[in-house]
């Protein structure tokens, strides 16, 4: 089939190549132009046959909402457009009803694989109408990895998202897991090759796990991680998945702890832990350290 792919980045780039590979056509289009096959994505839409299929997966919030908002200009009644990015889930409903408003479908999918999902595969959740869905089908099974799982049609518009969001979610509570375990066996005397006991845990192990290979890869690279500052930023997933927990009253410690500890990292000194200083030295005569 052949496919419009808008956002040539770290992944679609890469996405455009394993499509490719699999038999199909697909016309890139990426603001910057070194990346791109066409220069506009009205050059883009040109190129396709009806009904055409456009994959959006450029960053989430405005870069996305102004491509959808072109497409339906461009786009005719019976085309479909896939929100492949980390769009928050609340966003697709609003897209699908100002896309359907001229007959375009909308689905949404929830991509994981990071940079390896050229040679891995791509898992996918998605969320839209059967009718939509079967539409890009192809793609999907292009992108998928192989084997029986790796892709699922999660529900309506928004459950490819929400899926997403709640995978991320998942995924910064797993990496503070193994972060916090790594700072614990590097603090004491006694471990002597900490790289090699993470890497002993990827077989046999209750914790073995791909985002451990990756611990293994980094320590490799780096083993006490010495080059790196510890800061690290977030692009919204996590945010997302505590805000769905309060909505629904659901208790998400772990995962609410690890966006936190991302936010604590990006504090030089921290103001709350002056206080606790402050108020030690108040009520107890504790001693304070002075700048
Ligand atoms: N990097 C990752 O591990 C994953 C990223 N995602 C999501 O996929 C999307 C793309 O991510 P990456 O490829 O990592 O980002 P990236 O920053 O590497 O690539 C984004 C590309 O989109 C292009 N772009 C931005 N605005 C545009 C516009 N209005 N029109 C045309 N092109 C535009 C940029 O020039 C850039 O080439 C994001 O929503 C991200 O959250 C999803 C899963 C994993
Ligand atoms: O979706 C992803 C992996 O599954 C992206 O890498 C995402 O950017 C990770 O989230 P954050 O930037 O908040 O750490």
């Amino acid at each position: 089939m052949e496919l419009g792919l808008v956002g040539l980045g770290k992944m679609g780039g890469n996405m455009r190549e394993r499509i490719r590979r699999a038999g199909h056509t697909v016309v890139g289009y990426d603001r910057n132009p070194d990346l791109a096959d066409v220069h506009s994505l009205e050059e883009l839409v040109g190129k396709l046959s009806a009904p055409r299929v456009v994959w959006v997966m450029v960053p989430a919030g405005e870069p996305t909402q102004a491509t959808v908002d072109q497409l339906g200009e461009l786009l005719e009644p019976g085309d479909v457009v896939v929100d492949g990015g980390n769009s928050r889930w609340t966003d697709d409903e609003k897209h699908a009803e100002e896309l359907a408003a001229k007959g375009i479908g909308f689905v949404d999918c929830g991509v994981s694989g990071g940079v390896w999902g050229l040679e891995n595969g791509y898992a996918l959740m998605y969320g839209g109408d059967a009718e939509n869905v079967a539409k890009v089908q192809p793609v999907f099974d292009a992108l998928k990895p192989e084997g029986d799982f790796g892709a699922v049609h999660a529900g309506k518009v928004g459950a490819g998202h929400f899926a997403k969001m709640v995978h991320n979610g998942i995924e910064y509570a797993m990496m503070q897991a193994y972060a916090e375990g790594w700072e614990l066996l590097e603090k004491v005397d006694s471990v002597e090759n900490v790289r090699e006991v993470f890497r002993s845990w990827q077989e046999g192990t209750v914790i073995r796990s791909w985002l451990l290979d990756l611990a293994v890869n980094a320590l490799d690279e780096d083993e006490h991680l010495d080059e790196l500052r510890g800061y690290a930023q977030d692009s919204g997933e996590g945010r997302w998945t505590v805000e769905a927990a309060i909505d629904n009253a659901v208790p998400l410690p772990a995962i609410t702890a690890s966006l936190f500890a991302r936010f604590a990292s990006r504090q030089d000194d921290s103001p709350q832990m002056k206080m606790i200083a402050a108020l030690r030295n108040q009520f107890g005569g504790h001693a304070v350290e002075k700048k």
